[in-house]
């Protein structure tokens, strides 16, 4: 597979700069980089920051700005696309079509879905693209490889991979600091309580990930019969309370992925 020579980012905040984070820290050559970002100060050595899209050729560019900000933005990218550059958009919501009718003049556009762990290299990445040559997948792969984990999906469920594995973490940060203030509400000091929060949430994700069982496999080892966590279990299980309340969670956020697509179609 081959990585891109020469790579565009448009916007390199929270979630590009983790994306450049990983792609560093896995080895691509910090030469293959040019960021645009009006605002960011400072870029690891080698990689090349501006203020505006220059002029030139390039074998992909990422969007990560807001979508709220591609309108604007798009008068001033649209001329770096030709039939060798793939577009790669981050942007919440806005989906394939709306892109090919703002880039019609990219040789191939596809939507990416990573989260923030991609600076580890231990990110989900949904892919969803189409007409793209055997060797613009192959680049794309090649990208997506050393952030963690790609797998192309179709774009239909594009807003729920993103409220799963895009969103995901802000949920999972939720429920470390539920557990942590949870316990500090039940009379644990609160630096302590968030400590062994975080520790259970890590030591318990990765247990989860290197092993041959299922979670709920996992949850019965961890329940004695009769036990302390058969009594926490039955109360986040009661009435599918946990299940019901992490279904209304990703609903929320999926519809407000449509919301986004449509706002985006409308030009907003
Ligand atoms: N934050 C996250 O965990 C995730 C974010 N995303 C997507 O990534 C995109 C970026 O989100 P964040 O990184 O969170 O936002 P952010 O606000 O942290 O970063 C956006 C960056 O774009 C820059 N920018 C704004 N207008 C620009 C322009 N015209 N040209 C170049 N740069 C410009 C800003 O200075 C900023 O550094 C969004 O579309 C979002 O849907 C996707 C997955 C996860
Ligand atoms: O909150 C958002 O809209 C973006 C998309 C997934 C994570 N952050």
């Amino acid at each position: 597979m081959t990585l891109p020579r020469k790579m565009l980012l448009i916007g390199c905040g929270n979630m590009g700069g983790a994306m450049l984070a990983g792609w560093l820290r896995g080895g691509v050559a910090p030469e293959t980089f040019t960021v645009v970002d009006p605002y960011l100060e400072t870029v690891a050595d080698g990689v090349t920051l501006l203020r505006e899209v220059p002029e030139g050729e390039f074998d992909a560019v990422q969007l990560a700005i807001k979508p709220q900000g591609l309108a604007d933005a798009v008068p001033g990218i649209e001329p770096v696309m030709g039939p060798n550059t793939v577009l790669l958009s981050l942007l919440a919501g806005v989906e394939w079509e709306t892109l090919a009718q703002r880039f019609p003049r990219a040789g191939g556009i596809v939507r990416i879905m990573p989260n923030l762990s991609a600076a580890l290299g231990k990110s989900p990445i949904a892919l969803a693209g189409e007409g793209l040559s055997d060797a613009q997948t192959a680049m794309v792969e090649a990208l997506t490889a050393p952030l963690g984990q790609g797998e192309w999906i179709d774009e239909g469920h594009f807003d729920l991979v993103t409220a799963l594995a895009g969103s995901g973490p802000a949920f999972v940060y939720r429920f470390i600091d539920a557990l942590g203030a949870a316990a500090t509400s039940l009379g644990l000091p609160e630096e302590q309580a968030q400590r062994l929060a975080l520790a259970t949430v890590e030591g318990a994700s990765a247990l989860a990930a290197q092993s041959d069982v299922s979670p709920g496999d996992l949850a019965r080892r961890v329940a004695s019969p009769g036990g302390t966590t058969q009594a926490g279990l039955d109360t986040l299980d009661a009435n599918n309370r946990l299940l019901d309340l992490i279904t209304d969670t990703l609903r929320a956020a999926a519809r407000r992925g449509a919301e986004m697509a449509e706002e985006a179609r409308r030009g907003g």
